[in-house]
């Protein structure tokens, strides 16, 4: 295993090199703009190359796993996808249809689906017939978003999605399922390089973006993870409960809904891109980049622990659960006050805030 993931590591990173090189050339390329505040035209590399890795990788499983093929084919579906919004800019609607259908694709030719939601309110547990299909589709789109729209500072997609793919692969070393570890495991190993060259450590000439093609394709992964853990299939018993799926992957799925509800309080459509997500406010506070990446990876890190030490420890469900709802409910209610939270921060700690002028 470690001699294939030395592989992984070094093959992601020629193929970094690689394709960094052709997209300059095709110009796939992010440019500075009044919402995009990078420095330079820097090639949107990083998705296509991770997917090139992760399929080349994921390929040589197949022959133990045939449902790692339809997962290929999505990977590679919603690469190409994203990197056509990258290059076109794609209409929202379009790109959320084909969303959909990739769910529905995965639904029709493997058997992961929400066929249950655990017993996360403590009335017992709730099982989902028909409706399950619909929210499957949901929770694709809502994952494949999720992850696009933490895509915004150096390291933190990156980051956040090795938190999620390392937590799953604890939990699959603890409770023996060898195949989640591996799929994990070649995902942080196929990450990593493209996380050095994304902070610019080998560079500032080499930096590269992940894209929409590397967030979508990274957000449709941890979902599918997700469910092949944490619902009853034919193949066999889930090995986590639903809930802690929240708890893995909490600051993308809550800066998410707490920003699309932030969105329709003030009267805009709550697919309007803006720079109010949890990123953007740590900077308007007075964070560097590099200070704010570090922090909500920190703070991910310790709440994805919080999902893999309740299943260790099994606490039960609903503590699991309401414990998630009032943790978004703190988050929500500091997003929607954080400057008068700065004040009363200044105040008390004697620290420096930007409070002023920062919305
Ligand atoms: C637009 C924007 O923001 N742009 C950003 C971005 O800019 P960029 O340029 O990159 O991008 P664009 O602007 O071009 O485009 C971006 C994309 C769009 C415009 C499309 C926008 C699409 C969306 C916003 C998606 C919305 C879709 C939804 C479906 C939203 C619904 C929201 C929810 C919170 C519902 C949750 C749904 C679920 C079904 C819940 C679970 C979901 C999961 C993902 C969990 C996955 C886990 C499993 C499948 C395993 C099983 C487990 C479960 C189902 C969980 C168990 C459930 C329970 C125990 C009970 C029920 C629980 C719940 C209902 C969940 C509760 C959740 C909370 C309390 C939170 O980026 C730029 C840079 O940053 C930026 O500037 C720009 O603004
Ligand atoms: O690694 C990254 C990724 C993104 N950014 C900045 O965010 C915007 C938005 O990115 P999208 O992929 O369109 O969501 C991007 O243009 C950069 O300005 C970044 O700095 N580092």
């Amino acid at each position: 295993m470690l001699v294939e993931l030395a592989y992984v590591f070094f093959f992601s990173f020629t193929t970094l090199f690689v394709m960094r090189k052709v997209a300059k050339k095709i110009e796939l390329v992010d440019k500075p703009n009044a919402r995009k505040h990078h420095e330079g035209v820097v090639p949107l590399a990083g998705g296509i190359s991770v997917c090139i890795s992760v399929s080349y990788f994921l390929y040589q499983h197949i022959g133990g796993a045939p449902q790692l093929f339809v997962l290929l084919a999505s990977l590679v579906f919603l690469t190409i996808l994203g990197a056509l919004d990258d290059k076109f800019d794609l209409s929202v609607k379009l790109r959320l249809a084909l969303q959909a259908c990739v769910a529905v694709l995965m639904m029709h030719f493997t058997d992961y689906r929400l066929v249950s939601l655990g017993n996360p309110f403590g009335f017992g547990s709730i099982d989902l017939p028909l409706i399950g299909y619909v929210m499957t589709v949901f929770a694709v789109i809502a994952a494949i978003n999720a992850f696009n729209m933490v895509d915004g500072i150096d390291g933190l997609l990156g980051g956040l999605s090795i938190v999620t793919f390392s937590s799953l692969a604890l939990l699959g070393v603890i409770f023996g399922d060898g195949l989640t570890t591996s799929i994990c495991f070649i995902f942080v190993f196929a990450i990593i390089p493209y996380v050095c060259m994304n902070l610019g450590l080998l560079g500032r000439k080499r930096k590269v973006f992940m894209g929409d093609a590397g967030s979508m394709m990274i957000g449709f992964a941890v979902v599918w993870l997700l469910l092949s853990v944490s619902q009853v299939t034919e193949a066999g018993a889930h090995s986590i409960r639903p809930v802690t799926a929240l708890w893995l992957i909490a600051i993308p799925l809550m800066d998410m809904a707490a920003i699309m509800i932030r969105r329709v309080k003030r009267g805009d459509s709550p697919f309007k891109p803006d720079r109010e997500h949890l990123h953007h406010i740590f900077q308007k506070l007075g964070f560097s980049s590099r200070q704010t990446l570090v922090i909500i990876v920190l703070i991910s890190t310790s709440l994805a622990l919080v999902g893999v030490l309740g299943e260790v420890f099994s606490i039960p469900e609903p503590l699991m659960f309401y414990g998630f709802v009032l943790l978004f409910w703190l988050y929500h209610s500091a997003l929607s006050n954080v400057y008068t939270l700065g004040k009363v921060v200044n105040n008390i700690f004697g620290v420096n805030l930007v409070v002023e002028n920062a919305k």
